[in-house]
């Protein structure tokens, strides 16, 4: 069997095109979408990621800011900027870059945010509404998935979707995304026995463990489809993901790589969610 490589970067890069024709419509009617990103301390990880989002951003048409922030920034100092952005009625779209410092307490910046400027889709009220199916910001991560299936007509409902992991940022939403398509959905974790007997019933297997090659050939049923969600850094500099993608190949129908798979796909979905923010204000401005 020869498998299908699903290329997110390809993929981003035809959705992007498409929404700049969709903000230079936008624009014309007098709405410049603006995103505003904060950036707390020197992790090189987090500085590349929120370089890309600026570059995806001016590339979409898309207005956006960098509000770099030392590492000493306090909670409090942090909430009094979120509450400005959220008033500022220029600023359709927040984002606060995580993981943040040891000191602020993440959930207390994500809860801060204004669900209707929360691009990210982290904010309880957005989680909320994605679990009972309504129309909101989706998690960028477990939304570019979601696209990714789709653009390549992958089928979901009715199949078994294993995921491993369950971070609030990818697992936990990825599995609520997939069911809300008519998934059966089984979630894997660090304490979960005997991972192979779920993982090897998996027709779609999301990796979301963050560690490297972990998922095998062992562990998947012939012609699964692997989306790979892993970004480890190897010692090399090179990127890996949680799959063991040259050893799975000849067994998978589907896969994403990494890189080029899962990460531009997040960014791109950014900047959907910010464009639905500032057509959502819009609206209600009316
Ligand atoms: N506030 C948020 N913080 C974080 C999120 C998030 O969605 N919101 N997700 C991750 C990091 N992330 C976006 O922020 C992200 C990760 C990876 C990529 C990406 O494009 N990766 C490339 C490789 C890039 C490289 O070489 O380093 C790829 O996979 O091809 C984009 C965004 C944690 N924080």
């Amino acid at each position: 069997m020869s498998a299908t490589i699903i290329n997110g970067k390809e993929l981003a890069h035809k959705l992007k095109a498409e929404m700049s024709k969709e903000v230079a419509q936008m624009k014309a009617n007098g709405i410049v979408p603006h995103l505003t990103v904060i950036l707390i301390g020197d992790n090189p990880a987090s500085k590349s990621y929120v370089n890309g989002k600026r570059k995806a951003s001016t590339e979409t048409g898309i207005s956006s800011e960098v509000i770099e922030l030392p590492v000493s920034t306090t909670e409090s100092e942090l909430l009094k900027q979120i509450d400005q952005l959220n008033n500022d009625e220029a600023v359709h779209g927040i984002l606060v870059q995580l993981p943040l410092p040891d000191h602020i307490d993440e959930q207390h910046i994500i809860e801060a945010i204004s669900p209707e400027k929360d691009v990210d889709g982290f904010h309880p009220v957005n989680i909320g509404r994605m679990m009972t199916g309504q129309d909101t910001f989706l998690p960028c991560t477990p939304f570019g998935i979601l696209t990714m299936l789709k653009s390549f007509d992958v089928e979901i409902e009715g199949k078994h979707a294993v995921i491993v992991g369950r971070s609030n940022i990818v697992g936990k939403p990825v599995g609520q995304l997939l069911l809300n398509e008519n998934a059966t959905v089984t979630y894997c974790h660090s304490r979960t026995e005997s991972l192979l007997d779920y993982t090897r019933s998996a027709d779609i297997l999301i990796a979301a463990i963050g560690k490297p090659h972990f998922i095998k050939a062992e562990h998947l049923k012939k012609g699964a489809v692997v989306i790979d969600v892993g970004i480890n850094r190897q010692e090399d500099g090179k990127l890996t993901g949680d799959v063991d993608f040259d050893g799975v190949l000849d067994k998978v129908s589907y896969i994403t790589p990494v890189p080029r798979g899962v990460g531009p796909m997040t960014i791109t979905m950014l900047l959907k969610n910010t464009i639905k923010a500032a057509k959502g204000l819009a609206e209600s401005e009316r």
